[in-house]
């Protein structure tokens, strides 16, 4: 049977329904977090450089603001659009109320080819986005970030011209995060995810019984995620044997040196082509023999196509959405753990939050304390689902949702978003 590929918003919609059914929510919890809060579309006029203007279709959604501000990342990239971006806004939400940081979701984009634009359209671009959107955005109420083809640089425009319009005089660096270290950036944020991948597999390795160091791990992508997954797994004393990127798989049965790799994909810009290890078509790194694989290139990576020819123990998804549910019940049934992209990758917004906690203080953290902090709060984070997992018996993935949920329920239900009976008179 041909698998069915759901849009972003109905896997979303899914998940979130399974898990109300789960804990037998109110069905208003389901209905509330089915839509976003907010949605709005501006078209901004840039000038070009030919002296033209153009017009620029974006959006910035915000879904959930019952525990706090909202929070999420800017893309630019021409197949940006409403619905993508409403999914993208609701994972949001969940992925921040699994690790307990006190937001709900959002997220933004634009619909541009940006490498068609010149750096100086490129500025006007962020600058009139940011103008556009400066009324729905701010430091206790929403806060973008960098996404796909949106850095630190595009962030510092963004603060700049927010700043301008609303800073009477002051600089909001708290209003976007992801800016470069150098401008109020926060220390560990480029290593954040990847780093959080690592502690999440050496926790779920524990669940199987399995020691990190000697472990047998491969990952998919080597780009930030999965660069810093591999090195930090390496670090755990993982024997990291197999890595794939799109141009290549590389493997080493004596494990790879993951840092002169890194070194060598900086020089060439492709893993392809590296002398110490054996290349193989890229997409032999599903077949590979190894404990534990970690998905970190983009979604939908394991899908009926490849489910089969799997061999992990566990799964930790460094990408977002890299496992198609038909894939996802293959491995369940077989008995492999899958550790859920909002748990896995969370370390990224985690580190975002730190940003945010430092830039609103004025008070900046090292590069030690704020990779402690993150220990921390990924590890707890895993044993709460952990905790959810075992006492409702159910998947990784449900139970990250489910807690997910009750700390979105909880917090809705205290300020009568709906009724339910449960108000007690004091
Ligand atoms: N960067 C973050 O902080 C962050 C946070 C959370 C989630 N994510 C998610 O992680 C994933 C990767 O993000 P990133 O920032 O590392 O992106 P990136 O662009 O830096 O790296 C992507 C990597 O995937 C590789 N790739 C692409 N197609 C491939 C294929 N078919 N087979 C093997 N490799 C392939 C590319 O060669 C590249 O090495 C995305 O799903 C992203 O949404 C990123």
């Amino acid at each position: 049977m041909a698998e069915k590929t759901l849009n972003p918003f109905e896997i979303v919609q899914l998940q979130v329904k399974k898990a109300c059914d789960e804990l037998g929510e109110n069905e208003a919890v389901r209905k509330i977090l089915s839509v976003p809060e907010k949605v709005m579309e501006v078209n901004i006029p840039v000038e070009m450089d030919n002296g033209t203007t153009r017009i620029f279709t974006g959006y910035r959604v915000q879904h959930n603001t019952s525990a706090g501000p909202t929070k999420g990342g800017i893309r630019f990239h021409p197949k940006v659009n409403k619905d993508e971006v409403k999914a993208l806004a609701t994972w949001m939400t969940f992925k921040c109320r699994v690790m307990d940081l006190p937001y709900g979701g959002a997220k933004g984009g634009i619909i541009v080819e940006p490498k068609e634009l010149s750096i100086r359209e490129l500025e006007r671009l962020a600058r009139g986005y940011a103008k556009s959107i400066a009324q729905i955005i701010g430091e206790r109420v929403d806060i973008p970030a960098p996404d796909v083809n949106t850095n630190g640089q595009v962030m510092s425009w963004m603060v700049d011209e927010y700043s301008l319009l609303r800073g009477v005089g002051q600089t909001l660096p708290a209003v976007f995060t992801g800016k470069p270290v150098e401008f109020d950036g926060c220390l560990g944020r480029t290593e954040a995810t990847g780093y959080g991948v690592a502690i999440i597999a050496r926790e779920a390795s524990k669940l199987k019984d399995l020691e990190m160091s000697g472990v047998r791990f491969a990952v998919q992508g080597f780009g930030n995620v999965g660069s810093h997954t591999a090195m930090y797994a390496e670090e755990m004393g993982a024997k990291v044997v197999a890595i794939s990127d799109i141009d290549a798989c590389l493997i080493n049965e004596k494990g790879l040196d993951v840092k002169a790799l890194m070194k060598y994909m900086k020089e060439n810009r492709t893993i392809s082509g590296y002398p110490k290890a054996d290349e193989i078509n890229r997409d032999e790194i599903f077949k590979q023999e190894c404990d534990i694989f970690a998905p970190c290139a983009l979604e939908n990576a394991i899908t009926t196509r490849n489910v089969e020819q799997i061999k992990a123990d566990i799964i930790v998804e460094g990408a977002n959405g890299p496992t198609t549910p038909e894939a996802e019940n293959e491995l369940l049934k077989r008995g492999v753990l899958i550790v859920p992209d909002i748990l896995a990758n969370a370390g990224g917004v985690t580190v975002s939050y730190f940003e945010w906690v430092q830039n609103l203080h004025n008070y900046y953290w090292s590069f030690e304390e704020v990779q402690e902090k993150q220990e921390r709060k990924m590890v707890a984070a895993f044993k709460s689902v952990v905790e959810m997992m075992k006492a409702k018996n159910v998947d990784m993935r449900k139970a990250a949702y489910m807690i997910a949920i009750e700390r979105l329920a909880t917090p809705m239900r205290l300020r009568g978003w709906f009724k339910d009976g449960t108000y007690k008179r004091a």
